[in-house]
């Protein structure tokens, strides 16, 4: 009996101090895997932290009253091109203004912008509604819009959609010529100016691919001051997607809001890119000028 207890004692001993070993084990194999992922999420905070260097202006911030401006010297990009006095880029920058286009108007266009590309997009992440060529994304490529639904489009857009296009694009053209010391009768819009809609789907062709650093008077030549007018939020309607400016000093964001308007001159003193949505769906209207009457276009009206 004595003998039997001792050897249960033993056994005992034996077991609790091989549960004691097992148990400690499995701390430090917790405390291995929580460093590790805490110095991994610890290195992928740092280095995407590190490409941001500044907010210029965060979504939750309104601009209210004058545009927020932020002068760049101007790139030698437009001694390229014929120059046109009092429209060509003298002094040149970016600035960003929430009182131009007010939150109801940006949603009406949102909803034109919904509306029109529901007809269609992009098998990726990014479609492109332009409402002058009529360039409808769909599937790898692109309709027109006009021709391939006919009648139809009169019932997605109607008369006052383009009036308030029309009447919004007059006031970013306003805003960009007082800002920028300009006589707003020598600026045009010209080609493309487009809707986009950008979700976290997987790019398809090189069309979806939108986040690449740019010059817009590179890649659409007649630019000269490009503006942007944000029609979703970041951070509630989607994630990631900001805009960037990537400059020789660092990275500046703006954050989209809705009815935000984002300008800039349009050379390599502004060299941008989108960040990828991660998640969600993002809005934006381009709407661009030009100094040149021969890019000038007219505004996008219903055929
Ligand atoms: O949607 C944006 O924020 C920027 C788009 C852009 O860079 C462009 O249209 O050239
Ligand atoms: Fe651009």
């Amino acid at each position: 009996m004595i003998y039997t207890l001792a050897v249960t004692h033993g056994g005992n001993a034996l077991r609790q101090a091989s549960a004691w070993r097992t148990y400690r084990a499995c701390i430090i194999s917790l405390l291995v895997v929580l460093s590790v992922c805490g110095a991994a999420a610890w290195f992928y905070m740092f280095s995407v932290e590190s490409d941001i260097t500044e907010t210029l202006v965060k979504q939750s911030e309104l601009v209210s009253s004058q545009p927020r401006v932020f002068t760049v010297q101007c790139s030698e990009d437009y001694e390229n091109y014929k120059r046109y006095p009092r429209c060509t880029p003298q002094s040149c920058g970016r600035a960003v203004t929430d009182s131009v286009v007010t939150k109801d108007e940006a949603q009406v266009l949102r909803r034109l912008a919904e509306r029109g590309l529901a007809l269609a997009g992009s098998e990726g992440g990014a479609s492109i509604l332009d409402l002058h060529s009529g360039a409808l994304s769909m599937g790898k490529q692109f309709v027109n819009i006009y021709r391939y639904f006919g009648d139809v489009i009169k019932d997605v857009f109607t008369e006052q959609d383009f009036q308030l296009y029309r009447a919004v694009r007059g006031r970013i053209q306003e805003v960009i010529a007082e800002t920028f010391g300009l006589d707003p009768a020598l600026m045009y819009l010209t080609k493309p100016t487009f809707f986009s809609r950008i979700n976290s789907t997987a790019a398809k062709t090189q069309h979806d691919e939108y986040w690449h650093p740019h010059i817009d008077k590179v890649t659409y030549g007649s630019f000269d001051y490009t503006s942007l007018l944000y029609l979703s939020d970041y951070g509630s309607d989607f994630g990631g997607g900001r805009f960037i400016f990537m400059d020789q000093t660092g990275n500046r964001t703006v954050e989209p809001r809705t009815g935000r308007v984002s300008f800039f001159s349009s050379g390599s003193e502004n060299l941008h890119r989108v960040e990828q949505v991660m998640w969600g769906t993002r809005y934006a209207i381009t709407v661009s000028f030009t100094c040149d009457p021969e890019h000038a276009i007219s505004d996008p009206a219903l055929p």
